[in-house]
Parts: structure tokens; sequence; C-alpha cells
């Protein structure tokens, strides 16, 4: 097992070229620790399968090196990096059993039927096919195929990462749950660098105890699943994480005040002016309140109330600046004018898109 750093790592599917968009990854830095459970987290098409590809030895990237501890790989195949990739689509042999599937990695690499088969039915009792062992693969639903293809991918115990390409793209909802947080419990007892891409932020903050934000082709923010919520470093991680998403709107400074559409913000903390204009202020709506009309806040008219269930969703309007408020089911709402309080705690400026802290400018 191994820490993996891509060093200047960027690739173009066209080659080399002077032009920055042909790169579908532009320039990247980053090591993944070794045991570490990440997620790999973006829209389609920002670059999340180029990455993962290039880090199994699918793909040689254009610029870079990729390091296993010291040991440069980049030219290296899937095979001698020793990395298992789960993909979207259940990979296994329909005519072979449940057994002799899982077996199959060991059993390629020459180990005896008294390693194997014990490490088998194990594997099988932890992804719950221990009564379908000896069923044909061809004969089983999608699910179970499915699992079939994570316990290939874990049965080994020497590989340096196992891969999962949005591995439960055809699980049934009900089953990506449970699948979910046995991958969680097969990381902590097994100990593999674990990475995990997907575009659905519940399932990369379920999994992962680390998290790889990408956007076009960049790697925007690395975080545990708390810094993305409270202190997303791009406006794009601010709006990609959380239900609705953060509530982002032009602003101006003034040392320690925001200006939104005229109304004054305390921020609790001074910034220096700076030289861009596009100067943004973000807040979750699960930070922000409304008093009554006439009280403590910005005075702000209600748009909009979506009742869903646990809370309401209140969508309010500053002049023409738009904030969704997260309320509690039992808030009384009276009128369609309200005052709209946040607290500087949870304010987070940013300057051309990303976030900077008081004092930095
Ligand atoms: N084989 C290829 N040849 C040319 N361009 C490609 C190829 N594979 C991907 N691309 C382009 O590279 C960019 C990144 O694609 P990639 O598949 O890595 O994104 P992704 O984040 O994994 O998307 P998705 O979630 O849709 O799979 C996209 O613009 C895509 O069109």
């Amino acid at each position: 097992m191994a820490n993996i750093t891509l060093k200047e790592i960027a690739h173009s599917y066209t080659g080399e070229s002077e032009n920055p968009d042909d790169f579908a990854l532009k320039r990247l830095d980053l090591t993944w620790r070794d045991g570490g459970a990440y997620a790999l987290l973006g829209p389609s098409g920002c670059g999340k399968t180029t990455l993962l590809n290039i880090i199994s030895g699918l793909l040689i990237p254009t610029r870079g090196q990729i390091l296993f501890n010291d040991q440069d790989v980049t030219r290296l195949s899937t095979e001698q990096r020793n990395i298992a990739q789960i993909f979207q689509f259940p990979v296994i042999y329909d005519t072979m059993t449940v057994f002799e599937n899982l077996a199959f990695p060991l059993k390629n690499r020459g180990r005896s039927k008294k390693e194997i088969e014990p490490r088998v039915i194990a594997l099988a009792q932890m992804l719950g096919l221990e009564n379908s062992l000896h069923t044909k693969a061809q004969h089983l639903t999608a699910d179970l195929k499915q699992k079939i293809s994570l316990g290939r991918g874990l049965i080994r115990q020497s590989v340096n990462a196992i891969l999962f390409d949005e591995p439960l793209t055809v699980i049934d909802p009900q089953m990506k749950w449970e699948l979910r947080s046995q991958l969680k419990h097969l990381h902590k007892k097994f100990g593999f660098t674990m990475i995990y891409v997907t575009h659905d932020q519940t399932e990369a903050l379920t999994f992962a105890d680390e998290v790889v934000v990408m956007y076009e082709g960049k790697i925007v923010q690395v975080g545990t699943p708390e810094e993305l919520f409270e202190k997303p470093a791009h406006t794009f991680v601010g709006y990609f994480i959380g239900s609705p998403g953060m509530n982002i709107v032009p602003c101006e400074l003034q040392g320690r005040t925001a200006l939104v559409k005229g109304q004054s913000i305390d921020l609790g903390t001074s910034y220096a002016s700076p030289t861009s204009k596009n100067v943004k202020l973000g807040v979750r709506p699960e930070h922000l309140s409304l008093n009554p009309p006439g009280e403590e806040g910005l005075p702000v008219r209600i748009v909009k109330v979506d009742d869903i269930g646990r809370h309401k969703i209140v969508k309010v309007a500053l002049d023409d600046a738009i904030f969704n408020v997260i309320m509690p089911e039992v808030a009384a709402m009276t009128g369609d004018m309200g005052s709209l309080v946040m607290s500087s705690d949870h304010v987070n400026i940013y300057v051309d898109e990303n976030r900077v802290t008081g004092g930095t400018l």
C-alpha cells in the first residue's frame, strides 16, 4: 500500500497543446494518503473519470507524473500498479458462480485453495452474498451482480488502492444506502485507500473522510464534509453542496461591512478592498433566519414558501437579491414581509469566485 501523488498532472485528449481549453484536466497536484477514504465529486464532464483513469493506469497523462510513494508509475499498467477498479456496470463472468467470480482475482494470481476459500466466504458474508455462492451470476439481479463486482475489487488484500467509478448507478435506491454503509465498514476493516467517484453529494459526504471537489477540469477544494459545508473554498462548492445550495449574492466590501443592495451586513472582521469587482457574499440557508417585519434584520419580501416536511424553505428577496432560508416546520409565517438575520460567523466572502478571509487581501 502506498501514498499516491499526482505531480503537475494535466490531460488533453487531443495531445499536447498551447490552448488551456484543450485540457480536460488542468494542472493539478494532490496526494492521496495511504488508507484514506476519498470521494471525487463534481458535475458531469468535470474530469472525474479522466482523473480516475490516470490513477489506475488506463490513461497516460499528457503532462506530469504519478508516484506511488517514491516510485514513478506514470507508464505502468493497472496490473503493475496493483489497483482494483470498479465501474458503473457490473464486470463479472455470467457463466461462473458467485464463488468462482469472487475467487477469480486470487486464483488468477496463483493463490492456493486454502487461502482463497475462507477469504471468499468471509467477504460474501460481509456483502450479503453468502446464500448465492453457488448460483450462476447470470441468474442474479443487477444489485447482486454489482455486489459481486464490489467483492472482486475487495478480495485482494495487497492492492494499493480501490477505485470506484459511480458504482451504485445501477443499484436500487433502497439498496444504495445499505451498500454505501457496507463500503464504509469494509474500508474501516481492511484499511485500503479508496477513491469513490460520484456526482451525488449524499454519496460523497456519507462515504468519504475527505472529499475532492472538481469543477471544469480543476480541483477546487479538498476537505472534510464539514469544511465543504461551512467554508466552501469556491462559489461552485457552495452551490453544489447542500440542498438548497449556498446563497451567493454580489456585494461591496467596506472594511468589516458588506453592502448588499445598499444594506449593511457586519462581517465581524475587517477585509481589505479587493481590486477585482467580482465580490460575493455567501451564506447557507441553514444559517439564516427570519424575524417579523420591523424587528432586527434586513428588510425582505417573502417570495415563496415550500413546506417540505421536516422544515420549510422560504425564498426571500432583498431588492432583487434572492436568499433561501431554512425555517423550522413550526415557524409561523405571516404577511409577505420579514427581516432577514445572518450571523457573521457563517458569512463567507468570495473574490473572483474564491473564498478569502479577513485581512488576507
Ligand atoms: N475519450 C475521450 N476523448 C475525448 N474527450 C473525452 C474523452 N473522455 C472524456 N472526454 C472529455 O473530457 C471531459 C471530462 O470527461 P470525464 O468523463 O472525465 O468527466 P466526468 O466528470 O467523469 O463526467 P461523467 O460524470 O459524465 O462521467 C469532458 O469534456 C469529456 O467530453
